[in-house]
């Protein structure tokens, strides 16, 4: 008899505890940065203690809940700056920060030495692929908004040959009232939002405080004049001189909602906006884990989510992304006039660019 299909329901669970306690480590550290919590990578992109806790909990969390053989995490983080000279302190206050999390949940006994932060840190040196299942994350995304103080998301998913099958975004800064209406945007609006999604049962979310969840769905708008659409806060990221052109040729007269990270798709999947726009600079590749659980949580919810060419994300190919330029998410019904958009956007972009 063949086994029954997969229901991923223990790793959704595991998934969830994993990426709320990441959120409490990273709620207690943007409430007191310090300077020197920020360190510069190679890439000159910014990273903090927060993105390497957050890493070495979710590690530790999936391990301990899951106890499987094969453990297989593809993440965003690695210890190589953490073992220079001069990275003591650093690492000392990032273990802190682990150990605290952990014994303020209560659930698991246990203490760890900073070799056990930089081990649980480095599991997520996985190279991900087409087959056996991968876990995908990115401990902080958005660590740019993180820094301002404003959205950012640990975002969790996992893949089965080629394919992400769950995926949790925990977004603590982000209104449990919809956003992008600025009139019912107010101080007082409750934050912290929990997006989980499983292939073939939808999306929910809930607060990070705990309440149950509910089902959510991408707007069924059809009419783009009545759509909003978000794109990165950071022009470096996106361009967004060409989202303008493609919201105009497509009819959509509100003005962008510029937030950081995968929030984007959170707030998307139920219905805050109807399309999230991405179009990086020449010769940046996308990484799995901007994306993976950003993407079901979406798919779930109704929504789709391409390359500028149409073709659905592939995360088969290891760390990154192998696509046509930029991404580009929304329902099905605005999905052809967008694409339309999209393509005679790039064309006129080359038309421009090259010389007469
Ligand atoms: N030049 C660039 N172009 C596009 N994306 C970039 C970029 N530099 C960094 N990023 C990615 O953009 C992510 C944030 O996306 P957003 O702009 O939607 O907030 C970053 O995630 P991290 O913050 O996890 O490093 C990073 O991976
Ligand atoms: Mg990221
Ligand atoms: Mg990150
Ligand atoms: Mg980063």
């Amino acid at each position: 008899m063949a086994a029954p299909p997969a229901s991923y329901q223990k790793e959704l669970a595991a998934a969830r505890k994993a990426a709320s306690l990441a959120a409490r480590l990273c709620q207690s550290v943007q409430k007191s940065l310090l300077q020197s919590d920020v360190q510069s990578k190679a890439d000159r992109s910014p990273v903090t203690v927060a993105d390497y806790g957050s890493q070495a909990l979710v590690s530790l969390v999936l391990k301990t809940e899951l106890s499987s053989e094969s453990f297989s995490l593809v993440a965003e983080e690695d210890s190589g700056d953490l073992r220079k000279d001069g990275s003591q302190e650093t690492l000392r206050r990032i273990t802190n920060l682990v150990n605290d999390t952990l014994s303020s949940d209560g659930t698991y006994n246990l203490s760890l030495s900073e070799e056990d932060v930089l081990v649980a840190i480095d599991s997520g040196k996985s190279e991900g692929g087409p087959h056996g299942r991968h876990w995908v994350l990115d401990p902080i995304d958005g660590t740019k908004g993180f820094l301002r103080g404003d959205q950012y998301a640990i975002a969790l998913g996992l893949l089965d040959e080629g394919k992400v099958v769950l995926g949790v975004l925990a977004c603590p800064n982000l209104p449990l009232a919809p956003i992008g209406h600025s009139e019912i945007e107010s101080l007082a609006t409750k934050v912290g939002c929990l997006f989980s999604a499983r292939i073939g049962a939808g999306t929910y979310m809930q607060s990070l405080d705990g309440s149950p969840p509910s089902k959510v769905h991408v707007s069924n708008i059809e009419n783009p004049a009545d759509a909003s659409f978000f794109e990165s806060f950071e022009a470096a990221h996106s361009l967004h001189d060409l989202s303008s052109s493609i919201a105009t040729k497509v009819g959509v007269q509100a003005p962008p909602v510029r937030i950081d990270s995968q929030a984007k798709y959170g707030a998307l999947a139920r219905g805050d906006g109807a399309i999230y726009l991405r179009f990086p600079h020449k010769g940046y590749r996308e990484k799995i884990w901007d994306h993976a659980a950003g993407c079901i949580v979406v798919t779930e919810a109704g929504g789709i989510a391409t390359d500028a060419a149409g073709n659905a994300l592939d995360f088969s190919k290891g760390r990154y992304l192998d696509l046509d330029t930029g991404i580009i998410v929304t329902n099905a019904k605005l999905m052809p006039l967008l694409l339309n958009a999209v393509q005679s956007s790039l064309k006129e972009k080359v038309q421009s660019a090259s010389p007469l």
